[in-house]
């Protein structure tokens, strides 16, 4: 016996002792997915392979990043840019001769990654950063019938939630917390914090000038509802602004692409501040905001307090009761001392590293960064910008990562910040606050990767009595809750429905054999032919009313492996059948069935419900019904042609048309 084997030997005794020799054997053959090989991800794959799992698989869709290193301890320098998936295996293998770890670079939800590959596995483990694939793991745990644990971390705060079907609440059975709202006009018309300028640079600003265009279509609409023809009139005249700074940005650089910069600055600094103020409702309580000249900012004679005369008033009073902004803030040495007295720093924005001092101290991120400062960075993001747009993108969006559109999202939230008297924030600041970024504590990661572990024996002891939802919270009087599992929710839409799967060749079998064959003849099966309607995720393929695409194939519907159908019975009567779809065995005669059916068919239980409280297959973010009601389609997803008010919920804000606005909880924020 080799020295390495003698030492994991010695070192397997106490996990033998603790889970006694049964479990501790049955852990050697024990098949478990790991999905994910980040922050929780290593420190899991560490643990297991550790306790003595003996067939483990990694999968993880992403590479190394620098910024991973100082947490993802199976990873280094070398090894940045390489699969996560990969090189966790390898350094991970190494801890124990016995085990064997399957790496996977991909995404989970890839069709390979059917129901029939999750069955495989004896149970799988969560170490996730958003809800997406929280919720198709869970799906596909419950289509599969395998004990899932749940994970999450937000920097000190935790949670593990072991999930079994039919005992214990699903991932969805419990909605989410709302998310961060901001009523729109405050980001609009009446910023009084960094994040109101930030979420307006990110989610309204640069989908107005990089992204795609609006064809006003909105507007016409909105006049066609007799809607305020002023207010119409002026936010016409500011898309037409916008379509001309649009084209600017997209013109050779050697035309009027070279004043882009400009051009954009003057628009949305000047004259559409020029316009708010012309809105003297909107000022009675609040200070207004000051117009920012390009040319002063840049020659360093801008003058904050430089107020418009313009005071007419058109109404578009704003519900919003926003707190009024300071006019005492500072420019920090914005003005070169032209004019001394107005100086913005960071002021509270600013980080301790960055104090007193715009141009050195901690790191180049993290430093407070002046008027001319931003200017110089609006117009350099704005340049390296719409070069790229020239060059070969359509349309850029924001992302955390993209330098270019961080730094313009930096410059153009300060330059705003300064004209509503706001503090002013780092790069730095700006990345955490636009990226929705809570630092990871890669203490809180491993206290939560040594729970999964815990509630992941329990669910393969069957100890189902034992298991519990534990948190780690921030009460030093108690920094774990472990709370006993509820029963799943009786409305759940993921859960309560009854899951089945074919086998198919989808481009020979139909939507109507599909359908007809599930429900089957008669009683004790399917339950026979009733009035249904049936769904690929948010898609109707047909309804009582509307059978098009009965003679359909699947394919010629993007039906196809690793998707759903949802049947739902339209009298309200049986749950909802979630039929996966899966390929035909490789031994299938070519010209046997194209498809084969569960045998028996699933039996989907009564409801208790009336039909009026028909619940639609569940989705992530809409509240819309199930009935065929909804937009019918032909097979392909159905296009919209979002609103800017769409966009910016689509960044995960609820924006509101009235601070008093109530919400639907539907919504959620993501804790990774
Ligand atoms: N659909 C998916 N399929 C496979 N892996 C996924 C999927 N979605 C997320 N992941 C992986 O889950 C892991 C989550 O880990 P973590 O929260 O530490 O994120 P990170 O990307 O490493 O860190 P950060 O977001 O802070 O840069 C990531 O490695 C990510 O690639
Ligand atoms: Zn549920």
């Amino acid at each position: 016996m080799s020295t390495a084997t003698k030492a994991t030997e010695r070192r397997s005794l106490h996990v033998k002792a603790i889970l006694g020799p049964e479990l501790y054997a049955r852990l050697s053959t024990t098949k478990v997915l790991l999905v994910g090989a980040g922050g929780i991800g290593c420190e899991l794959l560490k643990n297991i392979v550790l306790t003595g799992f003996g067939d483990i698989t990694l999968l993880d869709l992403d590479t190394i990043d620098l910024s991973n290193l100082n947490r993802q301890f199976l990873f280094k320098k070398k090894d940045v840019k390489q699969s996560k998936a990969l090189v966790a295996a390898k350094t991970a293998s190494a801890f124990n001769p016995n085990v064997r770890i399957t790496p996977i670079h991909a995404n989970i939800k890839e069709a390979q990654f059917d129901v029939a590959w999750f069955r495989q596995y004896d149970i799988i483990l969560n170490a996730l950063d958003n809800l997406d694939a929280r919720r198709h793991v869970n799906k596909m745990c419950m289509a599969a019938n395998v004990p899932l644990v749940e994970s999450g971390t937000a920097g000190y705060l935790g949670q593990v939630q072991p999930i079994l079907k039919d005992r214990a609440e699903c991932f969805d059975c419990v909605p989410k917390p709302t998310a961060k709202t901001f009523p729109v006009c405050t980001i609009r018309s009446t910023p009084s914090q960094p994040i109101h300028c930030i979420v307006w640079a990110k989610s309204y600003l640069i989908p107005q000038l990089f992204g795609e265009d609006e064809d006003g279509g909105e507007l016409d609409e909105a006049e066609k509802q007799g809607e305020n023809a002023q207010e119409i009139a002026t936010l016409r005249k500011e898309a037409q602004a916008f379509k001309v700074v649009r084209a600017a940005l997209r013109a050779p650089s050697d035309t009027a692409g070279s004043n882009a910069a400009k051009m954009v600055f003057q628009k949305i600094f000047h004259s559409d501040i020029l316009n708010l103020l012309s809105m003297a409702d909107m000022w009675r309580s609040r200070a207004p905001p000051t117009p920012l000249d390009f040319e002063d900012v840049k020659t360093g004679t801008f003058v904050l307090n430089k107020t418009s005369s313009n005071s007419n008033s058109v109404g578009g009073a704003c519900t919003t009761t926003g707190s009024s902004s300071t006019k005492d803030a500072k420019i920090n040495g914005a003005n070169g001392g032209a004019s001394g007295e107005k100086t913005l720093s960071g002021i509270n924005g600013m980080t301790p590293a960055a104090s007193g001092s715009t141009t050195n101290g901690g790191l180049k991120d993290q430093r407070a960064l002046s008027l001319q400062d931003n200017l110089e960075l609006f117009v350099s993001s704005t340049n390296r910008l719409a070069s790229r747009l020239r060059a070969s993108e359509d349309t850029i969006s924001f992302d955390k990562d993209d330098d270019d559109t961080l730094d313009f999202v930096t410059a153009a939230a300060n330059l705003r910040s300064v004209a509503y008297g706001i503090a002013g924030q780092s790069r730095w600041e700006v990345k955490e606050m636009a990226g929705n970024i809570i630092p990871a504590i890669a203490t809180t990661n491993a206290i939560i990767a040594g729970l999964i572990v815990l509630q992941a024996l329990h669910l393969l002891r069957k100890a189902y009595n034992s298991l519990r939802n534990v948190h780690v919270q921030f009460k030093p009087s108690m920094p774990l809750s472990a709370i006993t599992m509820c029963p799943p929710n009786p409305d759940c839409g993921v859960c309560r429905d009854a899951y089945t799967e074919i086998l198919c060749e989808p481009a020979l079998a139909t939507l109507g054999d599909v359908v007809d064959g599930i429900l089957g003849g008669g009683h004790g099966d399917g339950t026979g032919k009733r009035d249904v309607s049936v769904y690929e995720e948010k898609r109707v393929l047909s309804d009582p009313d509307w059978d098009d695409n009965n003679g359909r194939t699947l394919e010629s519907l993007n039906v196809t492996r690793g998707k759903f159908l949802s049947i739902v019975d339209e009298d309200g009567i049986y749950g909802t059948i979630q039929v996966a779809v899966g390929v035909l065995p490789p031994n299938h005669p070519i010209d046997g069935s194209a498809i084969i059916f569960p045998v028996p068919l699933p039996i989907p239980p009564k409801k208790a419900k009336s039909p009026s409280s028909l619940k639609r297959p569940a989705s992530d973010d809409d509240n819309v019904e199930p009935s065929a009601k909804r937009v019918k389609t032909n097979g392909s997803a159905p296009t919209f042609s979002p609103s800017k008010k769409k966009r910016l919920e689509e960044d995960g804000l609820i924006l509101v048309d009235d601070a008093n606005q109530q919400l639907d909880d539907d919504d959620v924020i993501e804790i990774d």
